[in-house]
């Protein structure tokens, strides 16, 4: 016997008419995305901003922007996010959520206040552009938000392991590397030792590619720094042999922030000390952090944001997105903290031979 199957919209319009309405609702299933940035600011955050508010406009997504880190999270102090915000940004150094250190996240408090906000201002995602600090401050929120948690590495130090840069670095190692070009001038003219400091907070990264990039004659970074009594010798006994070969020619040592014992000044004072006198330290400072970002900076920062969106609302959280090998990977935010990114291998090779240990008698 044949039995007439009666469509479903004739058998259950009710339960038919709920299904469509399901599917429209699967298919425009509309995210809330937020994004922040803290920490230290880095060129190429507004980069990454822009290219997370039309990768989210193509999704459907809606994009909130909390404003100074996370203490935007704890006041709600945030702004929508639309493609007219979009117009000449790429090109903007800063970040225009502005950034911040925030105490109170780092408190219990804190963190289950944020967690409240975002709950109230129903969003699905938050990334965060920044640094370490800033991703274990994520990772810790995660304990009391149950949303989807995407860090993106911004930071002029490169200091995040699981990915080969962060957005800002490019930027920092040109600014450090032009004003070095400048401070040769005039040490040129005089003959004399200059002592640049560069950023980079714990890491050698800026550094060392700023001292290459700038054939300066001597770097100092933290990741082979072992005391200032072995390390003042190694220098002078440099600075003394390229004098004895060359006669009275400048000298530029590029110093990684926080190494050296009292700085510049301490360094100054040791070389001081050892008869060489007409020494000049100059701190280069916050510049590191400013200026439109570079190409590689617009480019990793473009791609990792537009990577992060792809992400919204996938089974996977508590990551950040990172570029190895040119292609954008997951990492377990743990992992950026708990593993330390080694300096480049042929760079530190570079390093000694052109500088460091320049002067010294060949092995043969
Ligand atoms: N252990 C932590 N718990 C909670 N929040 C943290 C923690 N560490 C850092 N943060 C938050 O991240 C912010 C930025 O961290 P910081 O280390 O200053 O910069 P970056 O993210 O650039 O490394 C801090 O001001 C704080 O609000
Ligand atoms: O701007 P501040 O608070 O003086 O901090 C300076 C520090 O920030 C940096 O510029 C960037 O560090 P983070 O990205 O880790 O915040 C460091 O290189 C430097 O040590």
């Amino acid at each position: 016997m044949l039995h007439y199957k009666r469509p479903l919209y004739v058998a259950y319009p009710l339960l038919y008419l709920n299904r469509i309405a399901c599917k429209k609702k699967d298919f425009n299933v509309s995210k809330r995305v937020a994004i922040l940035t803290s920490g230290g600011d880095a060129p190429g955050m507004n980069a990454c901003i822009r290219a997370t508010i039309i990768a989210c406009q193509k999704a459907g997504y809606t994009l909130l922007g909390y404003k100074h880190g996370y203490n935007g999270l704890l006041q709600q102090e945030y702004i929508s996010l639309s493609l007219d915000s979009t117009h000449n940004l790429i090109q903007q150094g800063g970040t225009i959520l502005h950034s911040a250190r925030c105490k109170e996240f780092m408190h219990e408090e804190g963190l289950l206040k944020a967690a409240h906000n975002l709950k109230k201002a129903r969003i699905d995602s938050l990334i965060v552009i920044g640094g370490d600090g800033s991703f274990k401050g994520a990772a810790k929120l995660s304990e009391h938000w149950d949303g989807q948690i995407i860090g993106i590495p911004g930071t002029i130090d490169n200091d995040i392991a699981g990915t080969d840069a962060t957005i800002g670095y490019f930027t920092a190692i040109d600014t450090a590397m032009s004003s070095i070009d400048k401070v040769r001038d005039t040490a040129d003219a005089f003959e004399r030792i200059f002592l640049v400091e560069v950023m980079g907070r714990n890491a050698g990264f800026l550094a060392l590619n700023a001292a290459l990039s700038s054939a300066a004659d001597y770097v100092i970074v933290p990741e082979f720094f072992s005391s200032a009594e072995s390390e003042i010798e190694k220098l002078v006994s440099q600075i003394n042999a390229q004098r004895t070969l060359k006669g009275p020619v400048s000298f530029i040592v590029v110093v990684a922030e926080n190494v050296w014992p009292n700085g510049l000044a301490g360094l100054t004072d040791a070389l001081q000390q050892r008869n060489l006198q007409d020494v000049r330290p100059v701190t280069l400072g916050h510049v590191q952090r400013g200026g439109s970002p570079v190409a590689q900076d617009r480019l990793l920062a473009t791609t990792l944001g537009e990577a992060a969106i792809r992400l919204v609302g996938k089974d996977i959280s508590n990551v950040m997105v990172g570029e190895v090998n040119q292609r954008p990977v997951t990492v377990p935010l743990s992992e950026t903290w708990k593993n330390t990114k080694p300096l480049n291998e042929a760079r530190v090779g570079a390093m000694r031979t052109l500088m460091n240990e320049r002067y010294n008698q060949a092995d043969n």
